[in-house]
């Protein structure tokens, strides 16, 4: 089987996206890893797939898959590229599109500086949605790596969160510590692990061990997770500017009832054709 692809990335974290609308799409596990795989495949942190909807409120299905294989709810720096790719391949014309994903409805909108703006929705607390073993609800929860208690705060983008504030996110443990938070028992869906440095109330650095597939360039959902979570923590603004390794991200929540907004770019880098 030969699948058409298009190698996009969204602030460093990169994908390969699948057109499932005018091609027939059904991949196994093994083929999604075979082709996010670095050195034998095309190389991506996810692969993306865009497919018709069968729900009357929105314009398009998007499927999210990590390099390990596994599917999973929602992406962030992904539903941006998502709409450069739509615009691309000439899918729709609109500019403001709702997505339908394995964690619900997704509103990204093109905008006229072509970046793209994706209202992500409410945040998630309730530690069994995340889902979290927990009987607190308290903001800062103490995790036990190991022989360390580190101070985590832990939140839902649609997928699961937990943030560390840190001194420098040059020296975080992203890649020692990551690992082992990614699969800790209390995660029973295993977890994307974030690592924040706060500049000021607007400006933060972060770096995200991803569950499935490893540290990232960026993470979309980390991002909005990461302000939530300084926000919550009483150390943010409503607008946060959030550097990472591969490029900035404008966030903005405005309090617990409020949808997530976040900003960035999305990039296509090569069209190509893959054997399967
Ligand atoms: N890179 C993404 C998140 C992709 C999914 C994540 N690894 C998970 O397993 O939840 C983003 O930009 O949000």
């Amino acid at each position: 089987m030969s699948l058409k692809f298009t190698k996009m990335h969204g602030a460093g974290n990169d994908f390969v996206v699948l057109d499932g609308v005018r091609q027939s799409v059904a991949l196994s596990p093994e083929q999604i890893r075979y082709i996010a795989d670095r050195h034998f495949g095309i190389g991506c942190d996810q692969v993306l797939l865009v497919e018709k909807t069968q729900r009357d409120e929105a314009d398009f299905r998007y499927r999210i898959f990590n390099a390990d294989g596994g599917e999973v709810e929602q992406c962030g720096n992904g539903a941006r590229c998502f709409v450069r790719f739509v615009h691309d391949q000439n899918l729709t014309s609109k500019r403001e599109i709702v997505v339908e994903t394995k964690s619900g409805l997704i509103s990204p909108r093109l905008e006229e500086d072509g970046r793209i703006t994706v209202n992500m929705g409410l945040p998630i607390f309730d530690p069994a949605q995340i889902p979290f073993v927990s009987d607190s609800t308290e903001v800062i929860q103490p995790l036990q790596v190991g022989n360390e208690s580190v101070q985590i705060t832990v939140v839902s983008m649609g997928n699961p969160h937990a943030v560390q504030v840190v001194d420098d996110v040059e020296t975080a443990p992203v890649a020692t510590q990551g690992p082992f938070i990614e699969i800790h028992p209390r995660f029973p869906k295993r977890v994307n692990v974030g690592y924040m440095q706060v500049v000021d109330r607007e400006h933060i650095r972060l770096r995200v061990y991803e569950r499935g597939a490893g540290e990232t360039l960026s993470c979309g959902t980390g991002a909005c997770a990461a302000v939530v979570a300084g926000i919550r923590r009483k150390l943010l603004d409503n607008t946060v500017h959030v550097a990472t390794r591969g490029g900035t991200l404008s966030i903005t929540w405005a309090g617990e009832r409020s949808p997530v907004m976040m900003t960035g770019p999305a990039i296509t880098v090569f069209e190509g054709e893959i054997n399967l």
